[in-house]
C-alpha cells in the first residue's frame, strides 16, 4: 500500500435482503489516523455497512479494500487477522465469563500456540507467550480503567461497563482499524465523556483508525474528523462535521426541512 492509499476503500457497495435494498451503491474511503463517523436515520443502512466491513454481510456489489487488499469473499476472520476489530450495537459478551477471560478472548488469534502445543506448554516457548499476553490485556486494563472488575462475571456488570469490556475484548486484538457501532448507546452522560476519551485516546495514543456509528450528534461533532451521512441505504452527504451538519440534505433527512432554523439543533444531542 502507497503512503497515501486509504487504509479502507469501499466502492460501489450495494446490499439488499429481499426486496429491502439496506444498500445502494456506496462508496467512501477512510485514511490511516482518522475517525470516521457514519451518521444517518435509523434504518439507514449504518449497521449493514459496517457488517459489509467486518464480513458477517456479503455485499452484492462492490469491493472493500483494506490496506490494499480485496476484503470480499474473505471470511471475518480472515479480516480480524488482517488488523479490523469491532463492537456490536447489542453487546456480544460472554456473560458467564469474568471480564478478564473475554478479553483474553479477544487476543485469542494471535496466540500462536494452542491445545496442540499446550501439553508441551512449560517446555517451548508457550508459557513466555501467555505471560507476554496477559501483560498486553493488563494495559489494556488499566487503560480502559477496569482493573476494579477484572475478576467479576460480565453478565453481573452494569450495561456502560460491559460496553467498555466489550471495548477492551475489540482493542486487545491490537487492530489497525477499529470499528464500534454505537459506543455511547445507553450510557449517562459521564459514562459517555469517558467513552469518548477512550476513543480519542485510541486514536491519538494507540495509533487506531476508527469507523463509528454513532446517534449522538454532540459526540459526533465533538471527536470526528469526518462525517459520512446515510439516508435509505445511500450517501447523501460527506465531509467535515461542520459541513456535514449544515447540509440541507442532511437536516432533511433528520429533523424534516421546516423543524430545522439553524445547525445547533442538531447538536443538541439524541436526534434519531
Ligand atoms: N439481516 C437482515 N435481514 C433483513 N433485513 C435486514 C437485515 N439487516 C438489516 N436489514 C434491513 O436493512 C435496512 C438497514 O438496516 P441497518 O440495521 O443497517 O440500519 P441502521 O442505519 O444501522 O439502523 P439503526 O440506526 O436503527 O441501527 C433496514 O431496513 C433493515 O431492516
Amino acid at each position: 500500500m502507497s503512503e497515501t492509499a486509504p487504509l479502507l476503500e469501499v466502492r460501489g457497495v450495494s446490499l439488499s435482503f429481499g426486496g429491502v435494498h439496506a444498500l445502494t451503491d456506496v462508496s467512501f474511503q477512510v485514511r490511516k489516523g482518522e475517525i470516521f463517523s457514519i451518521i444517518g436515520p435509523n434504518g439507514a443502512g449504518k449497521t449493514s455497512m459496517l457488517n459489509c466491513i467486518s464480513g458477517r454481510y456479503q455485499p452484492n456489489q462492490g469491493s472493500i479494500v483494506f490496506k490494499g487488499k480485496e476484503l470480499i469473499g474473505l471470511r471475518p476472520n480472515d479480516r480480524c487477522n488482517l488488523g479490523i476489530g469491532r463492537t456490536f450495537q447489542n453487546l456480544a459478551l460472554f456473560n458467564h465469563m469474568t471480564v478478564l477471560d473475554n478479553i483474553m478472548v479477544g487476543r485469542h488469534h494471535l496466540l500462536k500456540n494452542n491445545f496442540l502445543t499446550g501439553s508441551i506448554y512449560w517446555l517451548t516457548g508457550a508459557r513466555r507467550e501467555e505471560l507476554r499476553h496477559r501483560a498486553e490485556v493488563e494495559d489494556i486494563i488499566d487503560f480502559l480503567e477496569i482493573a476494579h472488575i477484572r475478576k467479576s462475571v460480565a453478565g453481573t456488570l452494569s450495561y456502560g461497563l460491559r460496553k467498555r469490556v466489550e471495548l477492551a475484548r475489540a482493542v486487545a486484538l491490537r487492530p489497525d482499524l477499529i470499528l464500534l457501532d454505537e459506543p455511547m448507546a445507553g450510557m449517562n452522560l459521564e459514562e459517555k465523556e469517558d467513552m469518548a476519551r477512550y476513543i480519542i485516546d485510541l486514536n491519538e495514543e494507540w495509533g487506531m483508525t476508527v469507523v463509528m456509528i454513532e446517534h449522538d450528534m454532540g459526540v459526533v461533532m465533538d471527536i470526528s474528523h469526518r462525517v459520512m451521512v446515510l439516508d435509505f441505504g445511500k450517501k447523501i452527504a460527506e465531509g467535515l462535521p461542520d459541513e456535514v451538519m449544515a447540509d440541507p440534505r442532511v437536516r432533511k433527512a433528520y429533523l424534516g426541512e421546516d423543524d430545522v432554523e439553524d445547525g445547533r439543533e442538531a447538536r443538541a444531542g439524541e436526534v434519531a
